[in-house]
């Protein structure tokens, strides 16, 4: 009966399950009986008002903080268990801008841990380093100081540093929160070519853009609804959101 137990079976697990999350910082509720779960292979957009918890529930994803009530599996493992296997593009970079340091080493930033103490030095973090600044299209910025970069170059190098943990998931905080739309067009283009391959998860404030590239969006007000995106345009998505804000505020 157990012949054909596939080994996909791990795969075939959810690349994120939230259940039944609450969360407040003190005696701050910020997140209530939150249930998300994001199939391998989903490009989910998470959205939200300001305050609404999206940038919490990012870092319960990720590890960073324990959930008070209610279980995340990440790939079927905890959150730190699997924090490895999860790129992280945070929403503001988390390092001084004229830190001197090149692009080339920021990148390998995204390799510790994987390897030795100076995995960074190692020829294949740092040929991996390389591949994903490939990837970005940046290799030309790899001796650049990241000081130097323009918003939309040191974005790419973000995403460059999170690809180079070869991660199963990605996941972006408002990865286009300071850049002009065209680049936001072609940082997003790169994230759907990235999709192929990658689970992505990202929180933005602009639904009506993110509506033509994620398979779904999330909206999150403490509380937290989905939605397909099956034949919903702009508009639509800016309806729903809408409406959910104000079913939110009627539960004070
Ligand atoms: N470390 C913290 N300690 C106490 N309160 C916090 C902390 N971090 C966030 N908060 C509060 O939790 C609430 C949710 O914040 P969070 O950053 O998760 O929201 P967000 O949806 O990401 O907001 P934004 O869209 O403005 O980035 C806010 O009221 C915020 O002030």
């Amino acid at each position: 009966m157990t012949e054909h137990a596939p080994m996909s079976n791990l795969s075939s697990k959810p690349a994120i399950q939230v259940q039944n999350l609450s969360f407040s910082y003190g005696e701050s509720r910020v997140l209530e009986h939150v249930d998300l779960t994001i199939t391998p292979g989903e490009f989910v957009g998470l959205v939200g008002p300001n305050a609404g918890g999206k940038s919490t529930l990012l870092k319960l994803i990720l590890g960073l903080l324990e959930p008070q009530t209610g279980q995340i599996r990440v790939l079927g493992q905890t959150p730190r268990q699997a924090a490895r296997r999860i790129g992280y593009v945070p929403q503001f970079p988390s390092f001084p801008r004229d830190f001197p340091i090149s692009v080339e080493q920021v990148v390998a930033m995204g390799r510790l841990g994987i390897g030795s103490m100076l995995g960074w030095q190692r020829a294949a973090d740092r040929d991996a380093a390389r591949r994903a600044l490939n990837e970005v299209e940046a290799l030309d910025l790899a001796r650049r100081r990241i000081g130097s970069l323009s918003g939309g170059q040191l974005q790419r190098v973000l995403l460059a540093r999170a690809l180079a943990g070869e991660p199963e998931i990605l996941i972006l905080d408002e990865p286009t929160a300071n850049i002009d739309q065209r680049v936001e067009t072609d940082v997003f283009d790169l994230l759907a070519t990235l999709n192929q391959r990658l689970t992505i998860l990202l929180v933005s404030h602009d639904i009506a853009f993110i509506s033509g590239y994620v398979s779904r969006v999330a909206c999150l007000n403490r509380t937290l609804t989905c939605h397909g995106t099956d034949a919903v345009d702009g508009e639509t998505i800016r309806e729903l959101y809408g409406s959910h804000v104000r079913l939110v505020a009627h539960h004070h």
